[in-house]
């Protein structure tokens, strides 16, 4: 079957002092056309590198050792530069969490959205400022002509994240990587902005991959929820699957503890388990109350508990007895 997009045995690592850190282990994924689908995960497990290596983002000392990223069919990895530029921001865009870091201060929202038009489609600079107006009602700004003035200082956290989504918006891309794109912000603010992605993914019949450290958010935005730990996904399936029958002890955890006032996803971090511990078993293996002798030996496969549903356990489901 042909997916939208193909994420195959995906392998990265960071490369510090000669020291080999890695960061996505294996990992398998897709995406249809249309869907949201989320990445959920404690702070530091390899939901960002895994999505950014989508559009080859990484840093000098990051390198893309295995797999296959198949956006419609064809392997971006063996994409040249020009062939990548194509892809990113035309076919598939991003946004960040950090919008004051992500807009260039010098620049007008004006000019930024002028220019990124522009960069994609040959009209006039007249034609693309009406593009740029026009963008910026689609994402809620009021009094969007006279705000194309506006430098992203002027702007709240809010405003400014709306701005990042004209932009992701502005070549009508196939497929969004809105990365923690409203951890930045107050409450109500992010519900605003969910609900402007989760709208505009149905207007414009965009897939969007939501990363976030919130089981809120995912509940309410996706179809389908990956599950990473420790650069695995250890569980995958429907947002039901996920929350109503979740099979791995750590999905488990961590939806446990959310209603715990005060908890968050990064607090949920007890213990720190070294890499060596880690290299080659389960992930929550010295965290995991159910870990059972083959835990201590060998990394468990992916086991099917329906044809949506995969997680890494040897340990798994019902036999939880929960
Ligand atoms: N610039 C870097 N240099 C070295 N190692 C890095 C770098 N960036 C990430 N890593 C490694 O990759 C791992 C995964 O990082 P990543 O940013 O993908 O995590 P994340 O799940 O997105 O976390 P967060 O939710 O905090 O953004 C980290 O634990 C770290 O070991």
């Amino acid at each position: 079957m042909n997916h939208l997009l193909s994420v195959k045995d995906l392998e990265v690592s960071f490369y510090k002092e000669s020291k080999e850190i890695r960061a996505v282990k294996g990992v398998n994924f897709h995406i249809e056309e249309g869907e949201i689908y989320g990445i959920v995960g404690e702070s530091g497990s390899g939901k960002s590198v895994a999505t950014k290596s989508i559009l080859r983002l990484g840093p000098d000392n990051c390198k893309i050792k295995n797999g296959e990223i198949l956006f419609e069919g064809d392997n971006i990895l063996e994409k040249n530069n020009r062939e990548l530029r194509k892809i990113r921001g035309n076919e598939i865009s991003i946004i960040f969490q950090d919008s004051l870091t992500s807009l260039n201060p010098v620049y007008t929202i004006g000019d930024k959205l002028v220019e990124l038009i522009r960069r994609n489609q040959k009209i006039s600079k007249s034609d693309a400022k009406k593009r740029a107006i026009e963008l910026l009602d689609i994402v809620g700004i009021a009094d969007s002509k006279s705000h194309l003035k506006s430098y992203p200082h002027e702007l709240s956290g809010g405003m400014r994240q709306r701005v990042m989504i004209a932009m992701a918006i502005s070549s009508n891309p196939k497929i969004i990587i809105a990365d923690e794109p409203t951890t930045a912000l107050d409450v109500t603010i992010q519900k605003q902005i969910l609900y402007l992605l989760k709208d505009l993914q149905k207007k414009l019949h965009t897939s969007i991959i939501l990363i976030t450290h919130d089981l809120g958010v995912v509940a309410q935005m996706c179809s389908r929820i990956a599950v990473m730990c420790a650069g695995y996904i250890v569980e995958e399936g429907t947002t039901e699957d996920i929350f109503y029958h979740p099979s791995h002890p750590y999905t488990k955890a961590l939806i446990a503890s959310v209603p715990k006032a005060g908890r968050t996803l990064e607090r949920f971090i007890e213990k720190t388990i070294t890499e060596e511990e880690n290299e080659n078993l389960c992930p929550f293996f010295s965290r995991c109350s159910y870990a059972i002798e083959k835990c201590r030996l060998a990394l468990p496969d992916n086991y099917l508990e329906n044809d949506k549903h995969s997680v890494r356990c040897y340990v798994r489901g019902e036999k939880l007895g929960e």
